[in-house]
């Protein structure tokens, strides 16, 4: 893993949050039977949707305020606009995450539901039942292969977050099979769609790739596309108002009708703190 004294102190924060939870958690291996996620991309495809995994988010390091709306409500919008997967956090002190949110969105809908925390520990795995989880290169660091094995003898399909290029690397000799490239710096929590562009070149055929972070309108979401993005994670440009419609938005970016409300294309998220 990287050197602590290199990320944002609210990232820090969120680490040492992560182990003591880890460290209190003594319960049962959990074993899952997941919706499958490249599926759930293809039907959106086919159906004419951007792929993309809407997260609920209540809040964040860079969000102001809280989203206090029942998250069950928020998650039945989001897939009702059209997202192929759902993200939500579990991470509850910086994110308002919990995990019993998890299972009653997961209890609530039908597509996959990604788990999105920081797992620094085998034993954070068995939490909750999720679809999918996350794990974050930079924050594994060469636990990353038993990490992504534990995970998968439990069921779930794992995404792999990465930054750059040798975390990209470290992510395919683990195995790495759906790979997602942070636009977000965890370091500056500074947002450039640009990473994306520079890492998705070196992305091997056959590996599932989803474009995270910073994505606020059609407009980005066609950048990401023309980049190589099979699929998008969106978090707070969807519960920043009508979850619903602006999910619809996104996933209608190529439909070439400027989506459900009309074309936003104002965002440029381009080196900007978030
Ligand atoms: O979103 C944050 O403020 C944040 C701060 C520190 C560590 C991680 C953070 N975000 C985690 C995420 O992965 C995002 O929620 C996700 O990629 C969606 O990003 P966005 O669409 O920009 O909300």
């Amino acid at each position: 893993m990287d050197d602590p004294d290199e990320l944002a102190p609210a990232v820090r924060s969120i680490l040492s949050a992560a182990r003591d939870r880890a460290d209190a958690r003594a319960g049962a291996i959990v074993s899952v039977a997941p919706r499958d996620l490249s599926a759930a991309f293809e039907r959106a495809a086919a159906d004419g949707r951007v792929p993309l995994i809407a997260e609920v988010k209540p809040t964040s390091p860079t969000t102001e305020g809280a989203r206090e709306d029942d998250p069950v409500a928020l998650a039945e919008g989001m897939v009702a606009g059209g997202a192929a997967a759902l993200s939500v956090l579990t991470e509850p002190e910086h994110f308002g995450g919990r995990v019993e949110t998890l299972e009653r969105v997961r209890d609530a809908v039908d597509v996959p539901v990604l788990r999105k925390d920081f797992v620094v520990e085998e034993a954070q795995l068995d939490a909750a039942e999720s679809d999918v989880v996350l794990l974050i290169a930079r924050f594994v660091g060469n636990d990353l292969a038993d990490l992504l094995a534990a995970a998968r003898e439990r069921g779930f399909q794992v995404l792999v977050e990465v930054h750059d290029r040798s975390e990209l690397e470290r992510a395919l000799d683990a195995g790495a099979t759906t790979i997602g490239v942070n636009n977000r710096d965890l370091a500056e929590l500074v947002v450039d769609l640009g990473t994306f562009e520079s890492v998705a070149p070196h992305v091997p055929d056959g590996v599932t790739l989803i474009a995270e972070s910073g994505i606020g309108s059609p407009a980005d979401v066609r950048r990401m596309r023309a980049a190589g993005a099979d699929a998008l994670l969106v978090g707070s440009a969807i519960m920043d108002g009508d979850v619903e419609a602006n999910t619809r938005d996104l996933v209608r970016a190529e439909a070439g009708d400027g989506g459900a409300s009309g074309e936003s294309d104002t965002t440029d998220a381009t080196e900007t703190p978030t």
